[in-house]
């Protein structure tokens, strides 16, 4: 693939162009909104100048409910010999684009699995979609050159390549992203109105679960509405287990020991059953889970800092896998947890003190 035109410079158009252009590919870059483009050309992801003649690839990376019409608009004016979309949702999509009665066989619906609860381009990173699944929804129509495009676009950008059927899709990410992402947003909730003594007492549980909470509602407005039936679906088993453990706390109140004994057996019901889940969450690279081991460093509130660290820890020979930050409330400090092969583990601890950082025992 030589050339290449993003529409819709945002979070995943803007990583992608970066990822692309990075490795030679010539990318042109188109939002309705010019300063969004420009902001991405600024940030090494092309030009936001339009092409002369057609593209190898458009990527359409637009909210799902302009998907549809930004690609029909695309391929009229016949821009690229490829077209692909981005959006989290894939069968209402490619129905839109049926009832618009274009030839789709230049089109394939792909979704990576891989983003932020931040937009625009000045969220974009081209490491973004690395060792994530990217899914491909071709049909028997699609073109095989497109097909390959596809994959070209997908190796560029280091990812992996999952082929789907688009309804199975959208039930896979329902469970995967779609109902994670309401039940992040109803935890979210709760802390609105809360005593900020409790608010204060937060730690890194509560950042993992509501993380995704700061999204773009706009956004996910219209990944649900594209995605209702399995999501409510999902939902709907969720509720009958909030039911079963809210039941089981009650027993737990009771002054009755029989009672307090059933009560106890429900609430570890869901805790097992959530552990079974759990060690079912692929690690990095969608490889088996992995057990890491964690090395703490006290870092102060300075810019740097954490860039001093990766430095160090890539000086010493270790490969850092994860990484996560513990604010320490109310003061300008606090931990940087490196999570590492636990072989690797001493030798990062002896290097990190050598260099003067202070670590948690
Ligand atoms: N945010 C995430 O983590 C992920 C998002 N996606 C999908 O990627 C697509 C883009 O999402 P983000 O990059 O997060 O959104 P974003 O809000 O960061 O960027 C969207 C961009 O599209 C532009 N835009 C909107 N309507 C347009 C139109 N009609 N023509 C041209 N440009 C238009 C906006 O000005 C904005 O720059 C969505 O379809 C989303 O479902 C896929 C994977 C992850
Ligand atoms: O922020 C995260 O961890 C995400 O998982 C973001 C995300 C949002 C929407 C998608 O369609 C795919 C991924």
């Amino acid at each position: 693939m030589r050339t290449a035109l993003v529409i819709g410079t945002g979070l995943i158009g803007t990583s992608a162009a970066q990822a692309l252009a990075s490795r030679g590919v010539r990318v042109h870059l188109a939002d309705h909104d010019p300063a969004q483009a420009r902001t991405a050309a600024a940030l090494g992801a092309g030009t936001d100048e339009a092409p002369e003649g057609p593209v190898d690839l458009c990527l359409v990376a637009v909210p799902p409910a302009h998907v549809a019409t930004t690609l029909a608009d695309a391929m009229r004016r016949g821009v690229a010999r490829g077209y692909l979309d981005v959006a989290s949702v894939k069968g209402g999509p490619r129905r839109e684009l049926e009832a618009l009665g274009l030839d789709l066989s230049p089109y394939i619906g792909t979704h990576p699995m891989s983003g932020r609860e931040r937009s625009g381009p000045l969220a974009a990173t081209a490491d973004l979609f690395e060792g994530r699944p990217w899914v491909l929804t071709p049909t028997r129509d699609t073109d095989t050159e497109v097909l390959n495009l596809a994959l070209e676009l997908v190796a560029l950008c280091r990812a992996v390549p999952v082929v789907m059927d688009a309804d199975a899709h959208d039930r896979a990410v329902a469970l995967v992203s779609h109902m994670p992402h309401l039940l992040s947003s109803m935890v979210a909730a709760r802390l609105e109105h809360a005593e900020e003594s409790a608010v204060r007492l937060c730690g890194q549980g509560i950042r993992d679960v509501t993380r995704i909470a700061g999204s773009d509602p706009r956004m996910w407005i219209d990944i649900l509405s594209a995605n209702p039936g399995p999501v409510a679906d999902l939902l709907s088993a969720v509720s009958a287990d909030l039911d079963e453990t809210v039941r089981a706390l009650r027993s737990l109140q009771s002054s009755d020991d029989e009672k307090r004994r059933e009560g106890a057996l429900g609430v570890e019901d869901v805790l097992r059953r959530g552990n079974a889940g759990q060690v079912r969450v692929p690690g990095k690279h969608g490889a088996a889970p992995a057990t890491y081991e964690t090395v703490a460093v006290l870092i102060s509130d300075q810019p740097g800092e954490l860039a001093r660290i990766f430095a160090d820890a890539g000086a010493a020979g270790v490969n850092v896998e994860d990484v996560r930050i513990e604010h320490a409330t109310g003061q300008q400090a606090g931990f940087v947890q490196l999570m590492v092969q636990p072989a690797a583990a001493p030798k990062l601890t002896a290097a990190l003190r050598e260099r003067g950082w202070a670590m948690r025992q």
